[in-house]
């Protein structure tokens, strides 16, 4: 018994624990964020089974260098540059998806010089809405397909790029029209900015979430693929059902009401703009008060 007390008087002042200050449980914090945030991604994603391949490679590296297998350890060595670029090249899709979506990320709006939420005005008026509610629910009546893209805060100029200039106020109409069958401009997606269809016969990128329903379609796939990449509003019509659904920020609702979409746009268009641009505020005042 004394043995043992002696044992831990002289041994437990070793396994004291160092001291933790307030930056390390900052960096803990962190770490732990951004370790769950990539879990969390690479479970959705393509990643998750080249992961999988990684941590089988690791493995057999592993028990080389257990056993000091010296030629498997010398091979390994001299890749490593190569293979670190190689798995920087494949997940370059899924590595710029994730840095955009950050981007996204209200922590980054929280930051004064990153806020724009000030700037932004209605989007699109009243009537708007309720054309793109008409055209989507008259078209699922009829089972025409359509894919329509609203964009906002980020400029999706690069699929833009990718169709058929339009220009043109957004009415019911027009959108019926564009998205009859064997017509020129039926296939691919419309984006909206604002009152006008700038564009049609869009190509959008196809998301890889694996969760996405197996009888969904392309179609689907894009509207999802592009709520992935930017925070625009995607309205999906589908030729087979003729339910209507809306993409935003990378999950799908499905079935939605003629009531459940206006709400949505509703939320989209941005009525009500909420000033919490205080700092920037505050700067305004004071050079308005030097001057
Ligand atoms: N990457 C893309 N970008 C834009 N539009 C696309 C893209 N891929 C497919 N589409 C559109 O989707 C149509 C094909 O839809 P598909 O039948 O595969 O989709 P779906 O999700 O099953 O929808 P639906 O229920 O309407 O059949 C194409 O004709 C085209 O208009």
């Amino acid at each position: 018994m004394q043995d043992i007390a002696v044992m831990l008087a002289r041994y437990l002042p070793k396994l004291a624990l160092p001291q933790v200050g307030i930056t390390d449980v900052i960096e803990i914090a962190l770490i732990s964020f951004f370790v769950y945030q990539f879990m969390v991604w690479i479970k959705f994603t393509r990643a998750y089974t080249l992961l999988k391949g990684i941590l089988i490679v690791l493995g057999f590296i592993f028990i080389a260098y257990v056993f000091q297998m010296s030629t498997i350890l010398w091979i390994v060595k001299n890749l490593s540059t190569v293979l670190i670029t190689a798995v920087i090249i494949i997940f370059q899709p899924e590595l710029r998806k994730v840095l955009e979506q950050l981007g996204q990320k209200k922590i980054m709006s929280a930051i004064p010089l990153f806020d724009t939420s000030k700037e932004v005005q209605e989007r699109f008026t009243d009537k708007t809405v309720n054309e793109l509610v008409k055209a989507c629910f008259d078209m699922g009546e009829v089972k025409t397909g359509a894919l329509i893209v609203i964009e906002q805060n980020i400029r999706l100029t690069e699929y833009e790029r990718t169709g058929i200039n339009v220009d043109a106020v957004l009415t019911s109409q027009l959108l019926i029209n564009i998205f009859e069958h064997n017509t020129p401009l039926h296939d691919g997606a419309v984006l909206v900015r604002g009152n006008r269809i700038v564009a049609a016969t869009c190509y959008l990128p196809l998301s890889d979430n694996m969760e996405l329903s197996k009888q969904l379609g392309t179609r689907h796939r894009a509207g999802v693929g592009i709520s992935e990449v930017s925070d625009s509003l995607t309205i999906i019509v589908s030729e087979e059902t003729g339910q209507v659904s809306v993409a935003k920020g990378g999950k799908l609702s499905r079935g939605l009401t003629s009531a459940q979409l206006r709400e949505a746009l509703v939320k989209a268009q941005n009525k009500k703009v909420v000033d919490n641009g205080k700092l920037r505020h505050l700067l305004k005042g004071r050079a308005k008060h030097e001057q």
